[in-house]
């Protein structure tokens, strides 16, 4: 291997700018695939300033859209075998509730998908969702569906475990390596602060900092970057909301912005709940505190938690931080570039990327290496959106 700095005596066959977890998990197909693979990230890693840190995330097969929950069947494999290879614990089954007014056809989606896949769930009515679940003060007319396969990844050290997999199967991560040019061709060509590498195909997973990457290559997507405060309720009676009392991950369905949880665990005595949605920010600024006085967001969340979850304390007792990069229906973006067609782009993961990272590795994967992918890419493609300029198609 070429020291820093260096360029790489031969030709890398992919080169992936990134190492989120989605950069990451492609980069670990392609060398499990013995693809002499390069992946570049800009900040010394493990790095809090994208979308992959923290320690947890939620694992679901529920999903209103029919096609993420045929992609978390396999997702789950993957998970398992990253477990095993890791040799430790990735994930907490916890199961997942999904609430809503049971008139809600968003819920009646949920519903509709989980019975379809045969996923084990149950149906509540407000009155059994208080028998079951006395930290929950639900309100007349609400429906919840649970998803008994739901759980907690461990975010970090998932992370990490795919990036330590990367390695073993011989990749080659380089770290404090900012990707500042990219030239296009039959073979790539991608400056670094640190160096100059080719490759014959490149994967572009920059999170929040994609169109900065695309821009030059005459692309813009219609992404937005929101900064998302991540906020911590501390519970009255402690373990009370946790996940030994068998408290669930939730997932409310609020208007205009869904309303998110998880049990405590990550630090004793707080439980995760969160709004599905934050200010825009450029991810170069998320750490200056949102020009508004006001945090609308806690707002709702304060109110959500005094009436909902009446066992806690309807004050954040920590607000970390962490970006969303949204597309406007919220579907990922998995494509190759319009005009570059060795140039594979996995973006615009809004908020829900992480469970499904590695499907999406191994479909980026598939993309990169001319293979045809394994599920359909039709929500996925660059050419949903109408207004691209037209010099990017
Ligand atoms: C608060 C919060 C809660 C979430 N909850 C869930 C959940 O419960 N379940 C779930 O499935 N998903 C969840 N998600 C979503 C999930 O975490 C993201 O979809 C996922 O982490 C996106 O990963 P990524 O690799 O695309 O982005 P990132 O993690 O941001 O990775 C991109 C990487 O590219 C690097 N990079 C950018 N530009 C360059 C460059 N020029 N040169 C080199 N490197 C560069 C960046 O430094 C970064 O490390 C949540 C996200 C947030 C923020
Ligand atoms: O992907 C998830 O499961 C959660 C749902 C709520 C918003 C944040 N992401």
């Amino acid at each position: 291997m070429a020291a820093a700095g260096e360029p790489h005596s031969s030709l890398y066959d992919t080169i992936v700018v990134g190492a989120g977890i989605q950069g990451s998990f492609t980069a670990y197909h392609l060398a499990k695939r013995g693809r002499d693979t390069l992946l570049l990230e800009q900040f010394p890693l493990p790095h809090s300033r994208g979308s992959s840190h923290g320690q947890s995330r939620i694992i679901r097969h529920a999903y209103a859209q029919e096609h993420y929950t045929q992609m978390m069947a396999e997702s789950y494999g993957l998970w398992e075998q990253l477990e095993a290879e890791a040799g430790a614990p990735l994930y907490r089954q916890t199961g997942l509730l999904v609430l809503a007014a049971n008139t809600n056809p968003e819920f009646q989606r949920f519903c509709q998908t989980l019975a379809q896949h045969h996923i084990p769930s149950e149906l509540f009515t407000a009155e059994s969702l208080r028998g079951r679940f006395p930290g929950i003060r639900p309100y007349c007319g609400e429906a919840g569906v649970s998803d008994r396969t739901a759980g907690v990844l461990y975010a970090d050290r998932a992370l990490r475990a795919v990036q330590d997999g990367f390695r073993r199967c011989g990749g080659a991560l380089r770290d404090s390596e900012q990707v500042t040019d990219i030239q296009p061709g039959v073979v790539v060509t991608v400056t670094t602060s640190g160096g100059v590498y080719q490759a014959k195909s490149l994967v572009i997973t920059a999170g929040p900092w994609a169109n900065k990457l695309l821009a030059p290559l005459g692309l813009l997507l219609p992404l937005q970057t929101l900064r998302i405060n991540v906020c911590y309720w501390k519970e009255k009676v402690p373990g009370a909301y946790g996940v030994s009392a068998h408290f669930p991950c939730f997932l409310a369905i609020c208007d205009p912005h869904h309303i998110y949880g998880l049990p405590s665990n990550e630090y004793p005595g707080l439980v995760k709940i969160c709004y599905h949605s934050g200010s825009p920010a450029d991810p170069e600024e998320r750490d200056r505190p949102p020009e508004a006085s006001g945090l609308p967001d806690i707002q709702v969340l304060q109110d959500f938690v005094s009436k909902y979850l009446p066992g806690l304390v309807p004050e954040p007792a920590v607000v970390e931080h962490c970006m969303y990069t949204n597309t406007p229906d919220e579907d990922f973006v998995l494509d190759r570039h319009p005009k570059f067609s060795n140039i594979v782009i996995g973006a615009g993961f809004s908020g829900h990327g992480f469970k499904l990272a590695p499907v999406v590795g191994k479909l980026l994967c598939q993309l990169s290496v001319g293979e045809e992918p394994s599920y359909t890419m039709e929500p996925f493609g660059i050419r949903r959106f109408p207004a691209l300029p037209p010099a990017a198609l």
